[in-house]
């Protein structure tokens, strides 16, 4: 392939991309077994990548528990210290690392490069945390004794990421672990191999020690080995999980022999909720941001967007304006606002909820079809209603169904008919209805008044089968750190 064709041919730093896993400090290619990673806007292979398996994994643990006594040992000040090196050094190479997320992945430049911002607040925001691991003294019950709580690092911590955020989905799990002294074994997406490695490389220049941060890459076939590997190692004591909920059953079953600790970030369903006391201009532009950002590609998307009566045809009007203004193409072609979509399935499983909505009464107010092979139309459909695949599936692609509501107490029950729980949206501007929504919806996180509610601050998380555990804010360490009891006697000796 002509490399110069490729987007990646412009990098600044041509080291950043690396097409080999890391253990141990090293870089393995895992022999002649190799597989291809896509721009998904062309469909041209970019680089081939080392396609590890279990023995590799294996490895990869071993260094990683290795490397734990070291690390673990460091003050909180010392681990902090390589991870702000770190945080800069994703700063620093901002660019290059937007290009090589923008190559395999597709997002808009713009937006891949918030992402890595958006990334690296999660090494900075740890890396503070660190040094706020408390313990505890518990007044004694015993005059003779003393009773103190410390927390201590969980040990090697696996991560098994997605596609759609191929920086943030990784450094919102390394970074509390690394802060809480846990090395880290990293299996990214096939898909997007490229933005993992080119992070672990810069944490190699940070200082790193080796085995503290171990990327083993593999396609999606040999995914299955390493993950089935990663479950099974009783050298993985916490298994730290972004995906589809089906993936997710399957690696908490194969976790249940070893007991692990298990964060779990699966799929959502979102509702979009507007009642009629909304304003339907910050809620058009609300729906916006939530429903076409990353191509609508991402866990929180709104999926379902339920509309009060009274303000039905506005608000329509008004998404439907918004979705007519978005620029779709390559997300390397200056103003683009939205890329394609992953791969052929991605494109098909849209198509298929289009079709759908269609078929059962919806109506496609704009958009409604492909361009070439792997882009898709922004589109609105009026009319929906709960018998569409579209209402119970989350379609994970620029579609935006619009259903209908009468009661406050509809829309909530409305809201709630579904097995997920991650991400929920309402617009109002009564403060009683603020509240009796805001605790009503069974959801992890509710966004009111906004469509972008993701920040490393705040617990990021769902409830129901949208997983367990909170990523980002100072709970999103906890799961990083055992709580020992120790108990001392004899002090009147
Ligand atoms: N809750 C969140 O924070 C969050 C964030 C991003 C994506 N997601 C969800 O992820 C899904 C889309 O991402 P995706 O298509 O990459 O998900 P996916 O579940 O297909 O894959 C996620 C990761 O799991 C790996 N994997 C797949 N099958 C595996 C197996 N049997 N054993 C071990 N590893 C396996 C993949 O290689 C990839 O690295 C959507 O459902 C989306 O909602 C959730
Ligand atoms: O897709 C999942 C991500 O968690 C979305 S966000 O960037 O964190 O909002």
């Amino acid at each position: 392939m002509d490399r110069n064709a490729s987007p990646l041919a412009q990098l600044a730093d041509q080291s950043l991309l690396r097409s080999n896993a890391l253990i141990n400090g090293e870089w393995v290619d895992g022999g002649n077994a190799r597989f291809d990673v896509v721009d998904p806007a062309t469909g041209q292979k970019l680089v081939d990548v080392a396609n590890l398996g279990a023995i590799e994994t294996r490895k990869a643990l071993e260094a990683a528990n290795a490397a734990w006594p070291l690390w673990r040992s460091k003050t909180a000040k010392e681990r902090a210290t390589v991870m702000m090196k770190w945080f800069h050094l994703l700063h620093q190479h901002a660019d290059d690392l937007a290009r090589i997320m923008t190559a395999e992945q597709g997002k808009p430049l713009a937006e891949a490069k918030g992402e890595v911002g958006y990334g690296a607040s999660f090494i900075e925001w740890f890396a503070e945390e660190a040094r706020r691991v408390y313990g505890e003294t518990v007044p004694t019950t015993d005059n003779n004794k003393r009773y103190l709580v410390i927390k201590q690092s969980m040990g090697v911590c696996a991560a098994i990421t997605p596609w759609n955020f191929p920086i943030a989905m990784i450094t919102r799990k390394v970074a509390p672990a690394l802060a809480a002294g846990c090395p880290v074994v990293i299996k990214p997406a096939e898909q997007t191999p490229l933005s993992a490695l080119a992070v672990a490389e810069l944490a190699q220049r940070a200082g790193m020690p080796p085995g503290v941060l171990n990327v083993v890459t593999a396609d999606g076939r040999n995914s299955i080995e390493v993950g089935k590997e990663l479950c099974a190692n009783d050298i993985v004591r916490h298994l730290s999980f972004t995906g589809s909920t089906e993936v997710g059953r399957i690696l908490a079953a194969q976790c249940a022999p070893t007991i692990k600790k298990l964060s779990l970030e699966l799929g959502g369903n979102a509702p979009f909720i507007v009642f009629d006391d909304a304003d339907l201009d910050s809620a058009a532009e609300g729906a916006l941001a939530s429903k076409y950002r990353n191509a609508g590609q991402t866990c929180v998307c709104a999926n379902r967007l339920y509309v009060q009566d009274g303000v039905y045809e506005a608000f329509i009007a008004k998404l439907t304006e918004k979705a007519k203004s978005i620029k779709v193409g390559n997300g390397f072609e200056p103003g683009v606002t939205q890329g394609p979509l992953i791969d052929d399935a991605a494109i098909a499983k849209v198509e298929k909820h289009v079709a759908d909505a269609t078929a059962k009464g919806g109506k496609v107010l704009t958009g409604g079809k492909k361009i070439g092979d792997r882009f898709y139309e922004p589109t609105v459909i009026a009319n929906a209603t709960s018998d569409m695949l579209c209402a119970r599936e989350e379609t994970f692609g620029p579609v935006a169904p619009v259903f209908r509501f009468k009661t406050e107490a509809e829309a909530i029950a409305a809201a709630n008919n579904t097995e997920f729980g991650l991400a929920s949206y309402f617009y109002s501007r009564d403060v009683g209805r603020i509240f009796r929504v805001g605790e009503a919806l069974e959801y992890g996180m509710v966004g009111i008044n906004t469509g972008l509610i993701s920040t490393a601050e705040v617990p990021f998380g769902g409830v129901k089968q949208s997983g367990l555990g909170r990523e980002g804010s100072h709970h999103g360490i906890d799961d990083y750190v055992e709580i020992k009891y120790l108990c001392l006697g004899d002090i009147n000796k």
